[in-house]
């Protein structure tokens, strides 16, 4: 658990970076600093670490002052990774990762022993571990840092804007990883970002800070979406926050059974018809044409998200997003099993909120 009592930092020439923080961020959690630039995320975080000290107020980590711990000794328990990395380019990626248990006096077998297996954690092919940061593609290179920020098992892990600098399909692999490390891994994060998606989908309690290093609010996504604590958390988590609040909602939604067909098949159409594969998984949809037709690839109109039974976001995604605005929901094996309506989903919405699970 990491705890910021009355936490103010005033810089040299007079900037105050973070105002009176109180918060606490509990053990075993990812939690997320957002915010515009300059509000001081990367000053809250740096002083968890020592990296910079407050000017007035506490910070407890498990417990302990961090005042009181000598910084070299602090960092082994609080791994920290950046953007860009920051790895050391004249070293290989296996020795980079082992630097850390190295420092810490392991033997130079063992250290590489633990930091191919870490390669493997992160989801880098161990293979990587002889080539140098700069032959590496810039996913692959956070992969990386975090494979050395956990290289000493630190309970705590401090993340600053580390996905920022890669394109934003790799951005998502990474940002998924996360949560699949973290699944696993269990330690107390805390990561910093600017954008709100990254902060909503991530941390399971978000801290958004105001110019002027306030805390403006610190709750859990679907609150802040719901229920943001002032103008600005408003315009910060964005327009379509009603849209987004289902993203957090998994109320029940009808599934309706769905005619279906196959490649080759000779099928009576009347409306939509979805055309499966072998293995019951959707091909497309067919329309248009009313009476007999046998069911011919290039007759198929593709598109739609599918909804995997998960959130009401995705079942009114899939909903909006299909041709025949039937959303195709799908199990883990990708199989068809029903499809789901739009006014189903808005309707599940108002008895979430008759129910109380929606904050009005
Ligand atoms: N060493 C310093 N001396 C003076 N002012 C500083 C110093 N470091 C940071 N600041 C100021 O403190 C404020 C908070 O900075 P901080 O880096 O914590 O913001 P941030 O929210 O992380 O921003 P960004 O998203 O742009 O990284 C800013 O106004 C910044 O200019």
């Amino acid at each position: 658990m990491i705890e910021f009592r009355a936490v103010t930092k005033r810089f040299e020439d007079g900037t105050i970076a973070v105002d009176e923080l109180d918060l606490t961020v509990e053990a075993g959690t990812i939690t997320v600093f957002v915010g515009p630039s300059g509000c001081g995320k990367t000053t809250s975080l740096r002083m968890v670490n020592r990296m910079i000290d407050p000017t007035s107020g506490t910070i407890l980590v498990d417990g302990r002052d961090v005042m009181t711990v000598d910084p070299p000794t602090l960092r082994r328990g609080i791994g920290y990774v950046i953007q860009q990395a920051g790895l050391f380019p004249h070293r290989t990626v296996l020795d980079n990762v082992a630097t850390v248990p190295l420092l810490s006096g392991w033997d130079k077998r063992k250290a590489r022993t633990r930091a191919a297996e870490l390669l493997e954690i992160v989801g880098l092919d161990p293979a990587f571990g002889k080539r140098y940061p700069a032959q590496l593609s810039g996913g692959q290179q956070q992969r990386v840092g975090v494979a050395r920020a956990l290289a000493a098992d630190p309970p705590v892990l401090l993340m600053d804007e580390p996905f920022s600098a890669v394109d934003p399909v790799v951005r998502e692999d990474l940002q998924t990883e996360l949560l699949r490390l973290q699944a696993e891994l269990d330690k107390t994060i805390v990561f910093v970002t600017h954008d709100i998606d990254e902060a909503l989908k991530l941390g399971e309690r978000v801290a958004v800070f105001q110019t002027g290093g306030h805390l403006a609010q610190y709750a859990k996504p679907a609150e802040l979406l719901s229920a943001p604590a002032n103008d600005f958390v408003a315009s910060f988590v964005g327009r379509d926050r009603g849209y987004r609040t289902l993203t957090f909602l998994h109320a029940d939604v009808p599934v309706h059974p769905v005619a279906t067909a196959k490649l080759g098949e000779r099928v009576t159409v009347t409306g939509w018809i979805l055309v499966v594969d072998d293995e019951n998984r959707p091909k497309g949809w067919l329309s248009g044409v009313d009476g007999e037709v046998e069911v011919r690839e290039q007759d198929l109109v593709s598109g739609g998200s599918l909804y995997d039974g998960t959130s009401l976001r995705g079942a009114l995604d899939a909903a909006l997003s299909s041709p025949s605005a039937l959303g195709v929901m799908v199990d883990d094996a990708g199989a068809v099993s029903g499809v789901v309506r739009a006014d189903d989903v808005i309707q599940a919405l108002a008895k979430a909120r008759a129910a109380g699970e929606v904050p009005k």
